[in-house]
């Protein structure tokens, strides 16, 4: 698994960022850097702060304190959300019935040429992401007659129809087996190898240990550790095991999904 060096180019600099949810502080002066062509693992216990940090990067979450650079823009005067896909935590909720070339093609939205039907370049592109994560033949399927790790590729295909630089994963793994993490690590090797960035939060490294150039630690929302991911595995291996899956689930709006939608009606 052969990867590209990071480069030079700053995609996501973020410097003391503090915030509070429900008036109670979760992140409290994290800074952090993400290069182009690196893979950025973060890493922490429950409720350390990982999820809350990467949706305030990517403005989905008020920031009280400090601030974000994304592509060497402020945060508040960045338009270019194309140039970043963002897959959250996996959900039961929605879509149930959707087939999964309708899943990866809503990704494309911020492309397409209002009230059109999708180009030949937008189904062209539908079928390239879906190739990318070794599922073109799984197109017409519905999304849920998929596995869970297969799933979470069409959730990727999702995130890369749009031709983004910098890849955000929401806990990719979680749920996973290790036959469907290896093919997911592959997949991002093919994306880093292509000059993606990737900022992946992750509860087990497992396969895509090979991959990770920096691992960051949080621990009740303070940076504890920002270096090689061998020494975050050896110096906080108590921060990495104490990690039950979460309750709260985003879907793609990042909205908190209870579990009993499960079977129901978001059709
Ligand atoms: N909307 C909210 N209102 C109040 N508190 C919140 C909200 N969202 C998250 N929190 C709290 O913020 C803290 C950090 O949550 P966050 O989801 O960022 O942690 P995490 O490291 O991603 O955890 P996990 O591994 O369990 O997903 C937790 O204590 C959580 O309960």
């Amino acid at each position: 698994m052969s990867v590209n060096a990071p480069d030079d180019r700053i995609v996501v600099m973020a410097e003391d960022l503090t915030v509070q949810l429900g008036g109670l502080p979760v992140l409290r002066g994290v800074s952090l850097t993400v290069h182009q062509g690196e893979a950025v693992a973060l890493l922490g216990g429950n409720g350390s702060g990982k999820s809350t940090l990467v949706r305030s990067l990517l403005r989905l979450t008020p920031i009280e304190r400090g601030r974000v650079e994304l592509f060497g823009t402020e945060q508040s005067q960045f338009t270019q959300w194309s140039r970043i896909g963002y897959v959250p935590q996996r959900s039961p909720v929605g879509l149930s019935r959707a087939k999964v070339k309708e899943v990866v093609g809503s990704g494309r939205l911020g492309r397409r040429r209002p009230f059109l039907p999708a180009s030949a370049a937008d189904r062209a592109a539908v079928r390239a992401a879906l190739e990318t994560v070794r599922l073109a033949d799984r197109a017409d399927d519905e999304l849920t007659h998929l596995s869970g790790g297969q799933q979470q590729r069409v959730l990727i295909a999702r995130a890369l129809v749009g031709e983004p630089e910098l890849l955000v994963l929401d806990e990719p793994t979680a749920g996973v087996d290790l036959e469907h993490q290896q093919i997911l690590a592959d997949v991002l090797a093919t994306l880093l190898d292509r000059g993606l960035a990737v900022l992946v939060v992750l509860h087990e490294v497992g396969p895509l240990s090979p991959l990770i150039h920096r691992a960051v630690v949080l621990r009740e929302g303070r940076v504890i550790h920002d270096g090689t991911l061998p020494e975050a595995l050896h110096s906080h291996v108590d921060d990495l095991h104490e990690y039950e899956p979460p309750l709260r689930a985003h879907w793609l709006d990042g909205a908190v999904a209870p579990d009993d939608h499960r079977s129901g009606g978001e059709r």
